[in-house]
């Protein structure tokens, strides 16, 4: 079948413009209404012209793509409108590669006399289309990640420009109010300086990211402490053009360590500091004194007969009273001081900075009297009790804590030896 002519425009001819279709990439076929190729505006590569001629336009697609096109090509003819459809069929070599069939009516006096098919290989499109649809779907993959709050930030602004639920869920923003704000107006101010300095680095080109432990602040005011890891993305120019960031919430492992920190420098029993918290803020607070040239006091006190309360009313008793003592000791003191349990009914009091030695002696005065108030044990328990307070000062009895705490036991058991309920001041 020989090729039927496409009208022209006027002053045109018909070869010049089939030349001109040849010369074009898409390929374009004029078709009757049962599918049939009239014209080809260029060969397949590996037919000749006689093969295709007179063959269906489907015949170089896959089967299953047949009916959409027939439909198209049908619309067409109804209607007398363009139709559409995307069809995989064979290539040059037999490659299968996709095509976009777009068939325009011919018209001639109100009739479809026949249809132009314009068909343009689109395989090239549709692999990026999918290649950028499948890391759109990696990317909101990752963002949905339920445990790990995620954005990306702008270099100038610092504003989020991208977040995760997760992120909205650890600062209590809604998607919409948080890329609104920037990650400097969250972050707490204890925490701005370092993390802007470590950000400028970056923007700088000294480093390509930094991770540290930080404070947000939550849209209800909480705090919350996070772990971030910040990574930037640079351009060909090597200037910023993102950030990603990763947030952890880790708030529950800080108040698991604060805890322990808590257990590991407190008496489980009264929850004062412990032996360990005392010698190290000791050891602080006497060379504060050395420095300053202060004086400052340690009180070593006893309870006295405190066996026979647990003797008579049980441990639990006893435990409650010492809780009792540990309260008293504290409003004896100034914020400044310091009371920890040593162990059993033993307790020190370390006083820094003092004036003079005089008032090491009344603070343990206030202190002996305290302890000899009753004790209110509950279920008509009430223990009378006293305590033996032994001081020794700082530097006059000892510079370093041993020795001082040393001398201020050696006080006490001298007050115990003397008749209790006494304070007795180190003396060599
Ligand atoms: N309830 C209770 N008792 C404890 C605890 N730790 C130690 N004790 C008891 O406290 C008592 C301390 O002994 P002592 O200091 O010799 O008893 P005391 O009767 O005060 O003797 P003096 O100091 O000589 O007057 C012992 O009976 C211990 O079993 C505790 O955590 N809870």
């Amino acid at each position: 079948m020989s090729p039927s002519p496409i009208p022209t425009t006027q002053g045109g001819s018909t070869l010049a413009l089939h030349t001109m279709l040849a010369s074009m990439d898409n390929i374009f076929v004029e078709l009757d209404k049962h599918g049939q190729m009239l014209f080809l505006s260029k060969v397949l590569v590996g037919f000749v012209p006689s093969e295709v001629i007179g063959k269906h336009f489907c015949t170089w697609a896959l089967p299953q793509y047949h009916a959409e096109m027939l439909a198209a090509l049908t619309y067409t003819f109804e209607h007398a409108q363009v139709s559409q459809y995307l069809a995989r069929g064979y290539g040059p070599s037999g490659s299968i590669r996709w095509y976009e069939g777009r068939i325009s009516p011919v018209i001639d006096s109100g009739q479809v006399i026949s249809s132009v098919l314009l068909a343009t290989d689109v395989t090239d499109r549709i692999a990026a289309e999918e290649k950028g649809r499948k890391q759109a779907e990696l990317l909101d993959l990752f963002y949905s990640l339920p445990f790990i709050g995620m954005a990306i930030t702008a270099p100038d602004t610092k504003r989020w420009l991208m977040v995760n639920d997760r992120l909205c869920e650890i600062l209590g923003y809604s998607r919409e109010e948080l890329v609104e704000k920037s990650w400097a107006e969250l972050t707490h101010q204890d925490y701005l300086a370092a993390d802007i300095a470590e950000f400028n680095r970056v923007v700088a080109g000294l480093s390509e990211g930094y991770a540290m432990d930080k404070k947000f602040i939550r849209k209800d005011g909480e705090i919350v402490d996070a772990t971030i890891d910040v990574r930037c993305v640079r351009n060909p120019q090597r200037t910023v053009d993102f950030f990603v960031a990763t947030v952890q919430d880790i708030s529950l492992r800080k108040s698991h360590e604060k805890r322990i920190l808590h257990l590991a420098n407190h008496d489980p029993l009264t929850s004062l500091p412990n032996r360990n918290l005392m010698s190290s803020q000791m050891a602080h607070d006497l060379q504060l004194a050395r420095r300053n040239n202060t004086l400052a006091a340690i009180l070593f006190i006893d309870l006295d007969q405190f066996k026979p309360v647990n003797d008579r009313w049980g441990h639990d008793a006893g435990d409650i009273l010492l809780q009792v003592v540990a309260k008293r000791l504290q409003n004896c003191l100034r914020a400044s001081d310091m009371v920890a349990r040593m162990g059993g009914d033993e307790f020190v009091v370390f006083l820094s900075p003092l004036e003079h030695a005089a008032n090491a002696v009344q603070v343990a005065e206030k202190i002996r009297v305290s302890i000899t108030q009753p004790f209110d044990l509950g279920s008509q328990r009430i223990a009378h009790l006293s305590s033996s307070i032994g001081i020794a000062m700082y530097p006059v009895h000892g510079e370093d804590q041993e020795t001082l705490l040393s001398h201020a036991d050696n006080a006490m058991y001298l007050a115990k030896v003397n008749g209790r309920d006494r304070v007795q001041m180190f003396s060599n």
